[in-house]
């Protein structure tokens, strides 16, 4: 019988430390994510989370410590070098083009040329590609009620919005989809739309970093939270073995992380 080989992190930072000033937002801040999971990170307002996502995503350089991915040491000098490998990240304010289509917004940035001097000389845009692969992106993520991917974002509600910017994330190869706040501006039909769709990108193998102050979001969907603190990770906790009251707790520093004496 052969013994489950160990997964290692697919993306991991070790001793994280980011100063602004006299502020320290990461104090030897430590994180890691494991392939095919949902991460939840949680955290009071301030706790750092925004910096370690920006760390991990190239938005900052952190000052000291160590990024890893695939168990390589990375380091990023802007996000592009982060999306170049696989990290990918869904913003608050969704970085979408609200006069662009849908099938644009999806490439933005990326936009597949003809081949031949009018696609190389001319920047001419393979379109009928570009339809193609817009619609296989949404449809493999159940997204084809979004029926005409010509139409401009302007016109789509909140939750359709989310829904092309994470169906962005998720493609053209992507490792790791990072979503800050996904659900934040949704009413309550639109926000479980998202939560489904963040379970169908983790049925397509990838994993998902999730920061959220939405406990009972979080618990719903995420395998581990990551329980930031002062700049640092505090805990890691199971949802399945804890209650929301007690992460709640663990959080903001009324209760010790499990495993862990409370200090006299
Ligand atoms: N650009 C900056 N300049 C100065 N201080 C900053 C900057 N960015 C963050 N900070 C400070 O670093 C600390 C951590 O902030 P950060 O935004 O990472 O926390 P957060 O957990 O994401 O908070 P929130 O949940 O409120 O968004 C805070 O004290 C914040 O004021």
């Amino acid at each position: 019988m052969s013994t489950p080989v160990p997964q290692a992190p697919i993306l991991e930072a070790r001793g994280l430390v980011k100063r602004y000033g006299r502020v320290t937002a990461l104090d030897h801040a430590d994180f890691d994510l494991m392939p095919g999971e949902i991460l939840a990170v949680i955290g009071d307002n301030g706790a750092g989370k925004s910096s370690l996502i920006k760390a991990l995503t190239g938005a900052i350089r952190p000052d000291h410590g160590t990024i890893l991915f695939d168990g390589q040491p990375v380091s990023f000098d802007s996000p592009i070098d982060a999306r170049r490998i696989g990290i990918e990240t869904v913003y608050q304010n969704l970085a979408l083009s609200p006069a662009l289509s849908i099938a644009d917004n999806l490439f933005l940035g990326r936009e597949p040329r003809v081949a031949g001097p009018l696609g190389s000389l001319l920047g001419m845009l393979d379109r009928p590609r570009m339809r193609r692969e817009a619609r296989a992106a949404l449809s493999s993520l159940g997204l084809m009620t979004i029926q005409n991917i010509d139409q401009p974002v302007e016109t789509l509600s909140g939750g359709q919005r989310q829904g092309v910017a994470i169906a962005r994330a998720a493609a053209f190869g992507s490792r790791v989809v990072i979503m800050d706040e996904p659900t934040a501006a949704l009413g309550v039909k639109e926000s479980r739309k998202v939560l489904e769709l963040i379970l169908d990108v983790r049925a397509k193998g990838l994993p998902i970093v999730l920061i959220s102050h939405n406990m009972p979001h979080v618990f719903e969907v995420a395998d581990r939270i990551h329980i930031h603190r002062l700049g640092r990770r505090h805990a890691v906790v199971d949802p399945r073995a804890i209650t929301m009251s007690d992460a709640v707790a663990i959080m903001t520093g009324a209760m010790a992380p499990p495993g862990e004496a409370r200090a006299a």
